[in-house]
């Protein structure tokens, strides 16, 4: 209207209405084209800004359409490759979440969102990353139109490496790295619970290093704790695939042997105790010294209600084999 009445003073007359209203409509569109420009500025600016990959995918072609730039960095391959070639998304996955992957973007088009969704993929640097890939319908299929899904996949591989270092925490024993007292009988549990199901063989070991107390006072705890961990390596070379060990006291050690019938966990701890009795220490003032255990060993009967009667008589063992002299495997 403004401009309109400028040219009129200029000379150049009012316009009929017809050219005023396409003048101004012009002026509106071109203010629109501006003012999209800018929220399309303002947009790849946020897009640049968020630490996550912001996609949408067109389910009917099978097309990727849209993917933030954090894409390129996360994922370390380009995005022009993504948006020609879906095909390129399954080649980033980890093979073994594939299926997980590919199922659970499946499953958006059933529940209309899929919240948790977590998957690694692996760059072309060879890095394996976590992903939080949450995604949901933003439009359904109607008859112009295909459904679009959108999601917003963000990196958790520092949270998921902190999450197994917690759980890696609460299980182990940090001075021996085995399985600490609670992990041990958690598991234990379970596989008492299995054998019992299935009527299986399992064994129980309780192995304790004879007078420890001795070795600490003599060549100092550091000493022992070196005993410890030394006794804890050969515990665990002893294992067969799916045997617990833990260390579930000061100077005390447990094993659980599956499908281990008798004569065979006899031959294990007597191994044991020979490997045991075969480490030679040596103190800070050069002196060198060698351990022994005592073993009480023991195995599932029917008639035991649960696991700590298996430990009981495990234990009672092993307190016969002190009373008895020490260095020695008693079985129940
Ligand atoms: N160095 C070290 N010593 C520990 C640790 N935990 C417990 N101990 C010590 O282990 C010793 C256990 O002593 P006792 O229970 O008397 O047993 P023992 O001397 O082995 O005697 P027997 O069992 O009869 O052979 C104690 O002196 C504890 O202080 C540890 O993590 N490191």
């Amino acid at each position: 209207m403004n401009l309109v009445k400028q040219r009129s003073e200029k000379g150049v007359g009012i316009l009929p209405p017809t050219e005023a209203q396409t003048l101004l409509a012009l002026m509106h569109a071109r203010a629109e084209v501006e003012r999209l420009s800018e929220r399309e500025q303002l947009f790849s600016t946020l897009m640049g800004a968020v630490n996550a990959v912001l996609w949408a995918f067109d389910w009917q072609a099978q097309q990727m359409i849209y993917v933030s730039p954090a894409y390129e960095q996360i994922f370390g391959r380009s995005a022009a490759l993504l948006l020609s070639d879906f095909g390129e998304w399954r080649n980033s996955i980890y093979p073994d979440d594939l299926e997980y992957a590919q199922q659970s973007m499946l499953d958006v088009l059933d529940k209309g969102a899929v919240e948790e969704r977590e998957y690694r993929i692996i760059r072309t640097d060879g890095q394996l990353r976590w992903l939080s890939d949450k995604c949901f319908i933003a439009r359904k299929a109607d008859s112009s139109h295909g459904t679009i899904i959108v999601g917003i996949a963000e990196d958790i591989t520092e949270k998921k490496q902190l999450e197994g270092e917690l759980q890696r925490l609460a299980t182990i024993d940090v001075l021996t790295q085995s399985s600490n007292r609670r992990y041990f009988f958690e598991c234990a549990q379970r596989e008492f619970d299995l054998a019992r199901q299935y009527a299986t063989s399992l064994a129980f070991q309780l192995l304790d290093i004879d007078d420890f107390k001795r070795i600490n006072d003599t060549h100092g705890h550091q000493m022992g704790d070196q005993v410890l961990q030394r006794v804890a390596q050969c515990g665990s070379s002893v294992l067969r695939r799916g045997d617990l060990f833990g260390r579930i006291g000061g100077e005390e050690f447990a094993l659980l042997l599956p499908g281990c019938q008798p004569d065979l966990a006899e031959q294990i701890a007597e191994r044991l105790q020979r490997e045991i009795q075969r480490l030679v220490f040596t103190s800070p003032d050069g002196q060198r010294f060698g351990v022994t255990i005592s073993l009480g060993v023991t195995y599932l009967r029917a008639s035991d209600p649960d696991l700590s009667a298996m430990f009981a008589r495990a234990d009672a063992a092993m307190y016969t084999a002190k009373r008895l002299g020490k260095n020695q495997v008693i079985v129940s």
